[in-house]
């Protein structure tokens, strides 16, 4: 689903975010990246969803070489990818309609598939109540759900979230990695940065380390946890 071989990215202004990244999350598994602030969590991700391009080394989504696509499939393959952010990044002046239905819009989907899909959506996070609400009238955990119905409207097999309950209390947080849970158990892919160890811990989910953009730890050896300078560096 993801493969990385060898992959370096620096920024234009000589930032170097990511070193030598190696790693192949396998279609259907969930599982954390995590690593302290400017580890390099958010780069990565965004090389997934091609918002930045490596500067050395392959990115493989779904067999396909990001490297050697066209333009013009870029929106195809994004098309196969949800991405959830910390900051949700709704439309404030739409209805929670409006904005899981976008998407679909995008796509150019038939007004009745979009209600049929944005109900089905609405129903998965628990908001069915709330579709002509706007945004504002909504909590903080609720706004995040309406970002993963629009993240999952579309079906996607792959779900990719930077930091998704960074600004939730624990309880929330919970609630929404049970919602990424049960996606996953419905057979899609999800990946989730995060720098809340509290709630990896609670999890057992494969976790992946970045340090100073150099990836520690992949999540596939067994020893590493009882290696307290790693845990220190975090
Ligand atoms: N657009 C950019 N231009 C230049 N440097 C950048 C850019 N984006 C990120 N960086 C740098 O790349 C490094 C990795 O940043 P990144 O945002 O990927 O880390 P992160 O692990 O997601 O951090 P955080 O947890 O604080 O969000 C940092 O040193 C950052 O300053």
């Amino acid at each position: 689903m993801i493969k990385f071989e060898n992959v370096s990215k620096t920024y234009s202004g000589g930032q170097q975010a990511l070193r030598q990244v190696n790693f192949h999350i396998e279609p259907g598994e969930m599982a954390f990246l995590t690593g302290h602030s400017g580890a390099g969590k958010s780069t990565l991700l965004k090389l997934i969803s091609i918002m930045e391009r490596p500067t050395v080394g392959k990115v493989l989504i779904n067999g396909h070489d990001l490297n050697t696509i066209h333009r013009r499939q870029i929106a195809y393959i994004r098309r196969d990818i949800g991405m959830i952010f910390q900051s949700h990044q709704l439309l404030m002046d739409r209805t929670v309609f409006d904005n899981v239905a976008l998407p679909l819009v995008i796509d150019g989907y038939s007004r009745k598939e979009i209600n049929k899909r944005v109900s089905a959506a609405l129903e998965m996070v628990g908001l069915r109540d709330k579709v002509r609400n706007l945004p504002i009238m909504l909590s903080g955990g609720e706004q995040q759900r309406v970002g993963i119905a629009r993240a999952v409207v579309n079906k996607p097999p792959l779900l990719l979230a930077d930091e998704p309950t960074g600004n939730l209390d624990p309880k929330l947080s919970m609630e929404i990695i049970r919602l990424f849970e049960e996606f996953n158990q419905a057979g899609v892919s999800v990946f989730i940065a995060t720098h809340d160890l509290g709630l990896i811990a609670r999890m057992k989910y494969r976790t992946l380390t970045l340090r100073q953009g150099q990836m520690i730890d992949d999540g596939l050896s067994e020893d590493w946890q009882t290696d307290p300078l790693q845990e220190d560096s975090l």
